[in-house]
């Protein structure tokens, strides 16, 4: 299964979470986020981690403009949008860098939510959901109604956000089969800065399932 690792800020950090076992590390690429990092120093993460790490860089209503200078200073793998970013967005995104994964982050406040995530699977190669906040993009620590979520089988791969821990992520794999999941502040001291005996104890807990 995915586990991706979101909110990396600290090379040293990257580099043990992939060693303890994450698949895809997460660079926010939002300047007003705690855990905004530059292009240059997600590169310094990326040149100690393997080949095979995947590398999402996190937008928000960002422009194709700001995206691209973007890759041109980081070797990401992967594009996670997080705003309010269009289907005809993703599409040009697509157009611009095919190799590129495309994520679409939908912030689930009603169960409509789920419909509009539905309307981006011609568009985008993976869903994740996650909490709303009205004041907070994403990192928020808040947990999804997970009930609510049962009947939600999209046509693209999905991953799981919103408040997951070492202690609540079993029960949310249990009851919802998402293909990935992503955490951030569940396994962090402070935002950016990543606990690594949390990341430890997640992929102990994971192992035993
Ligand atoms: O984490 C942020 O600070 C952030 C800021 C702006 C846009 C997106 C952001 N995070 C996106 C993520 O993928 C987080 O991992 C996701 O929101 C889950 O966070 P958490 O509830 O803390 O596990």
């Amino acid at each position: 299964m995915r586990v991706k690792i979101c909110g990396i800020t600290k090379p040293d950090q990257g580099k043990a979470i992939t060693e303890l076992g994450a698949t895809t590390l997460g660079f926010i690429c939002v300047q007003s986020s705690p855990r905004f990092i530059t292009p240059q120093d997600i590169q310094a993460v990326i040149e100690l981690l393997p080949i095979t790490v995947e590398r999402i860089g996190v937008f928000a209503n960002a422009s194709l403009e700001e995206i691209r200078q973007t890759l041109t200073e980081a070797e990401l793998t992967g594009i996670q949008l997080h705003g309010n970013e269009t289907v005809e967005f993703c599409d040009r995104l697509r157009q611009l860098f095919p190799h590129l994964e495309i994520i679409k982050a939908i912030r689930v406040k009603t169960p409509e939510a789920l419909l509009l995530a539905e309307t981006y699977i011609h568009h985008v190669d993976s869903l994740l959901l996650d909490a709303y906040h009205p004041q907070q993009l994403g990192g928020t620590g808040h947990t999804l109604d997970w009930n609510s979520l049962q009947q939600f089988r999209p046509a693209v791969p999905w991953l799981l956000a919103g408040g997951l821990t070492p202690d609540n992520v079993l029960e949310a794999l249990n009851l919802l089969k998402p293909d990935g999941i992503d955490l951030s502040s569940g396994v962090e001291q402070s935002p950016g800065d990543k606990d690594l005996a949390k990341v430890r104890q997640l992929f102990k807990v994971l192992s035993e399932n």
